[in-house]
């Protein structure tokens, strides 16, 4: 069976609850992103033992710092046997290709991916930390970095996946939060789409928090993502 193309954002305020959804989870049915509550609360030792299970794991720290050190994180990740890391391609493109090339020769190198512009964000809020331009056209400006960098793809909105694709080509991955299905409101999240139409337009992979954490019953928007997404 083909690896899922969901990645559930386990964003839980604690281990016990995140390990309670998680039980019902087959490591074939979906990856799994650990972000920065979760981790803060519980840790490296959470992410091995999810490695451990067979999941594929999606560390989502977004480092952000000078290159040296975000290298040196990087090569911490790694070891915690991840699939897939991120950080902020607004850290520049020095800091992008040493996180890189502190990777490259790594036996169990992970997806390294950046996140471009946050789908929390719209125009206004780009205005308001001075950067000029659509959330688009900053998108594909960090997303072009990105590519120079080395790395393996970005995070952004499925809205800009089309003009992405055709930037940046077939194998650069799109990973795209912001997801939600028909109906579902959309949050602190600015730029959303469903998730059929994140894939229709160009994206590799879904992540989903709360659309799926926060229902009734987590499974059961799980099976209705997989079936809206089964012949995409
Ligand atoms: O890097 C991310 O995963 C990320 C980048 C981004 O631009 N927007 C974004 O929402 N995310 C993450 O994706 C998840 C979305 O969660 P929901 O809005 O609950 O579906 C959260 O865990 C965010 O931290």
């Amino acid at each position: 069976m083909e690896k899922s193309r969901i990645i559930i954002a386990l964003d839980y305020p604690n281990e016990e609850q995140a390990l309670r959804f998680i039980r019902q989870l087959d490591p074939a049915q979906c990856r799994l992103k650990v972000g920065k509550e979760l981790f803060t609360r519980a840790g490296p030792s959470l992410v091995k033992r999810l490695a451990a299970q067979g999941f594929s794991i999606f560390l989502d720290l977004k480092f952000h710092d000078i290159p040296h050190t975000v290298a040196r994180a990087c090569l911490a990740a790694a070891d915690l046997g991840v699939w897939m890391l991120n950080l902020h391609a607004l850290g520049g493109l020095s800091m992008m290709k040493a996180a890189q090339e502190a990777l490259a020769n790594n036996p169990s190198r992970p997806q390294l991916i950046a996140v471009t512009i946050l789908t929390s964000m719209n125009q206004g809020g780009l205005r308001q930390i001075g950067l000029a331009g659509t959330p688009e056209e900053n998108v594909l400006q960090l997303a072009l970095l990105t590519q120079e960098a080395g790395l393996d793809g970005i995070v952004c909105s499925g809205q800009e996946a089309p003009a992405l694709r055709q930037a940046l080509g077939k194998e650069f991955l799109l990973v795209t939060p912001g997801i939600r299905p028909a109906g579902a409101a959309p949050e602190d999240q600015q730029r959303v789409l469903t998730p059929r139409e994140a894939l229709t337009k160009g994206a590799n992979y879904l992540v989903i928090g709360r659309p799926i954490t926060a229902a009734p019953d987590p499974m059961v928007a799980l099976k209705a993502i997989e079936a809206e997404i089964s012949n995409v």
